[in-house]
């Protein structure tokens, strides 16, 4: 792992209870911020109500106003999403009613865009609407930093994510595809979205969750950045913010525990396949990521910083907390073709 990435572990990993809700309501009071949380919500009606629900209750009071607006952007669901979520209190607004001369297009990326035009908060939150046994930490640790720490602009939520698919009513069987099984989810973060990130951008290779679904940011920085319109919206944001504001503006912040739904391996590799291109357009662009290379590794094919290094991580055992970093080599040599091998050619030869 870089050195500046383990200094930057140690200045910017923080734990939500690090910051009060008390510090928190006195620091946005001070300076006067507004805080927008938004759900995208593409068929959430199982569990959106409760988020809502559990926001509303802990950080739109009176006497806890740290969230100023909750909207939900549905996604274009048919089920009673829309309804679930009013009922329980949020804004809802559908994905067709926002900028309709620009038509609306399928994608997670595409709404968190849109929200940005019905939202007014200079600081916004995204929650996805499919979590479990959310907490309102999950805003108020995201949102923290942004509140109390001026040279912060991007925070992402890091959590244990156990993969449980715990869906409504469900008794999962043992052993079930639906039920506990050993390892964590965020399956393509481990499999695609980190190797990506610590071996073209090692300076992100600390962030624990770098796909997560919980994260905050200033909208001064958000109305900067571009949007891929589907799944790769998480790393195109996190890459583009690095390249933006640089790795001493962003942050991560444990808040525990994430259940969420967990789709099926096909939608997964759909999912993978948006992330890689998300990646790729942005290796394309990032020829000046080469000129570091003498610093951090070889130049690969695309003239690209090519870091033979993976970090992973996990969760410290006993009262320790956060999350312990584990870094491997990565090999990245590869052989001639044989027939440039004399011993071979000489071979074929007799
Ligand atoms: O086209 C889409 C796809 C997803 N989502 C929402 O984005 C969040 C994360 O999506 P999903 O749960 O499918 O991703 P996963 O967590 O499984 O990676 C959820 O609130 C979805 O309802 C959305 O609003 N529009
Ligand atoms: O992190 C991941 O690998 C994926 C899939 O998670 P699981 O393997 O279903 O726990 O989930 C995340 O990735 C999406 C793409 O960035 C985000 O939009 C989701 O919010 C996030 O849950």
């Amino acid at each position: 792992m870089l050195e500046e990435v383990e200094r930057w572990l140690a200045r910017r990993s923080w734990s939500a209870a690090d910051r009060t809700l008390d510090q928190l309501l006195a620091a946005k009071a001070a300076r006067g911020s507004t805080v927008s949380v938004v759900l995208p919500a593409l068929n959430e009606e199982g569990t959106v109500g409760e988020i809502v629900s559990e926001i509303r209750r802990a950080l739109m009071t009176r006497t806890a106003p740290l969230v100023d607006e909750l909207v939900v952007l549905d996604s274009g669901s048919t089920d009673r999403t829309a309804q679930v979520a009013a009922a329980a209190g949020a804004r809802v607004v559908h994905r067709d009613a926002i900028l309709p001369r620009l038509p609306a297009v399928p994608g997670k990326g595409e709404v968190l865009w849109r929200s940005l035009l019905v939202t007014s908060g200079d600081v916004v939150c995204f929650v996805d609407a499919d979590l479990r046994e959310f907490s309102a930490d999950f805003v108020s640790g995201t949102v923290g930093p942004l509140l109390t720490d001026p040279e912060v602009h991007f925070v992402k939520a890091m959590y244990d994510r156990p993969l449980r698919n715990v869906t409504e009513g469900s008794t999962p069987a043992a052993g079930s595809s639906a039920g506990s099984s050993a390892g964590q989810g965020g399956r393509v973060t481990e499999l695609v979205a980190r190797p990506l990130l610590n071996l073209h951008w090692p300076r992100l290779a600390g962030f624990v969750q770098p796909l997560g679904g919980e994260y905050a940011a200033r909208r001064a920085l958000l109305e900067r950045l571009p949007f891929p319109v589907g799944y790769g919206v998480e790393l195109g944001l996190l890459v583009d913010a690095l390249h933006t504001v640089g790795l001493d503006a962003l942050a991560q912040v444990d808040v525990g525990v994430r259940l969420h739904r967990h789709q099926d391996d096909a939608a997964l590799g759909r999912m993978a396949a948006a992330i890689y291109r998300t990646a790729q357009l942005r290796l394309s662009r990032g020829r000046a990521a080469a000129g570091q290379a003498g610093q951090l590794g070889q130049v690969g094919q695309l003239g690209q910083l090519v870091r033979p290094r993976l970090t992973q991580f996990e969760r410290r055992e006993g009262g320790e907390g956060g999350f312990a970093p584990r870094t491997y080599a990565v090999d990245t040599e590869e052989r001639p073709p044989m027939r440039e091998i004399a011993e071979y050619t000489a071979g074929r030869a007799a």
